[in-house]
């Protein structure tokens, strides 16, 4: 028995919701140019859940169904006052959270296909409230109620302000969700499928998921590429710091990709984005120290930017506090980790590999006295 490092092009299950081939990504078969220009968060949703686009009043009930879905037990937030907030990271506190959402469910342990499809539903609709509650209690702020009026996008960036955001931030938010909903087998989603392949629950699932998207080498790039600009702080010093970072082989956060071999096509509107709303916001630096950055790894490294590294500068032009960048990843990427846990249920088979065993060969039991 060999093993493949990392599963690299190891193809473990089969799937209808997305695709990479080509270097090209497809939502059930929608370019996600198509759907990056033109669908909603919303319409994103319901394809993933439904492997096809709404008419416009199923599209209405979903919407009804995420606003009526929004609100979280008073236990849970009340949760947030029990620790010391200021120091935890929120990916950490999103993942106990979920995992509180659980014990509140009385159907979380039923495994008919109504009540999965609900949990995806609460799970989708609650995730903001979660992310931008904690959010503003940290900072010492009561959590805004969220509006039955504003569409997905919209309402996380109230709840997170209590302001009502502007059309550009809305549609920026909105093309980002969509950016960020699905992908293949990538690492959290996988775990996801891992974990109720057992038959295990839905917030199970999405909570391994949320372990699995927190580390740096996923989900977690976009607050270290935030982190790394910050520290770069201007376009002259650019050169020096990146080249300093390759010189010593280090990695540069939001760069490189398993599957993706000539570029990642989210990251070109996510670009578009961050030149945008850096120059509205009269600190296009950003996005110019990233565009540096990309000459420079690309150049020497032939390594094109993933998804998180635009993706960072854009949150922080809509104000978003840089340790709620991966969490937002979350908020977008439910929809995919719940799509997944429904197809798996809906044809399970125990996920269980093998390992390469390197130990040592057998061995005769000491006892301890004589070791
Ligand atoms: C949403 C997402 O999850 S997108 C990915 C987000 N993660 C990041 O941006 C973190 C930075 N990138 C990386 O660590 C990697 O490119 C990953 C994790 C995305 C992919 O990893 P793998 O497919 O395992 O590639 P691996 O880490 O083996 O890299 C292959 C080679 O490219 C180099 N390399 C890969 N990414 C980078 C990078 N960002 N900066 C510098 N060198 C890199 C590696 O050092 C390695 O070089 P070597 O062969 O000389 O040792
Ligand atoms: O697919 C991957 O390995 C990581 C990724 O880009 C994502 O999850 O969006």
């Amino acid at each position: 028995m060999t093993s493949t490092r990392g599963l690299e092009g190891v193809v473990a299950t089969q799937s209808a919701i997305s695709s990479i081939i080509d270097d090209t990504l497809t939502y059930v078969g929608y370019d996600i140019d198509d759907l990056a220009n033109n669908a909603s968060f919303e319409e994103v949703v319901y394809l993933l859940w439904h492997k096809r686009l709404p008419k416009h009043d199923e599209l209405a009930e979903l919407k009804q169904q995420l606003a009526d879905n929004m609100a979280v037990p008073a236990e849970v937030l009340a949760h947030f006052k029990t620790y010391d907030i200021k120091s935890v990271h929120p990916m950490t506190a999103l993942r106990t959270a979920v995992s509180m959402l659980g014990l509140f469910d009385e159907a979380a342990e039923d495994m008919s296909d109504e009540a999965n499809y609900l949990k995806a539903i609460k799970l989708q609709a609650k995730l903001p409230t979660l992310v931008t509650a904690f959010a503003r209690v940290r900072k010492g702020e009561e959590p805004v109620q969220p509006r039955t009026d504003l569409n997905y996008a919209a309402n996380f960036l109230y709840m997170l302000s209590g302001k009502e955001p502007e059309a550009i931030e809305v549609e920026a938010f909105d093309k980002a969700l969509v950016l960020h909903a699905d992908h293949e087998l990538n690492a959290s989603t996988f775990t996801a499928r891992v974990c109720v392949a057992t038959l295990s629950d839905m917030y199970s699932g999405v909570v391994a998921a949320i372990g699995a998207l927190k580390g740096p080498l996923h989900g977690g790039a976009n607050e270290q590429v935030m982190k790394m600009l910050s520290e770069i702080g201007s376009v002259e010093n650019v050169e020096s710091y990146i080249q300093t970072k390759l010189d010593n082989k280090e990695k540069i956060m939001g760069f490189g990709h398993r599957v993706y071999r000539n570029g990642d096509p989210r990251a070109k509107h996510l670009r578009e984005m961050s030149e945008k709303l850096t120059a509205l916001r009269g600190e296009s630096k950003w996005y110019e120290m990233s565009v540096k950055i990309e000459e420079l790894v690309t150049g020497q490294k032939k390594l094109p930017p993933n998804v998180d590294f635009y993706s960072a500068s854009v949150y922080h032009s809509l104000n978003i506090d840089h340790d709620l960048f991966t969490p937002i990843f979350a908020v977008s990427r439910v929809s995919g980790w719940t799509a997944h846990i429904l197809e798996q249920y809906a044809d399970n088979r125990l996920i269980r590999p093998r390992a390469e065993y390197t130990g040592p060969g057998m061995q005769t039991y000491v006892p301890i006295d004589e070791r």
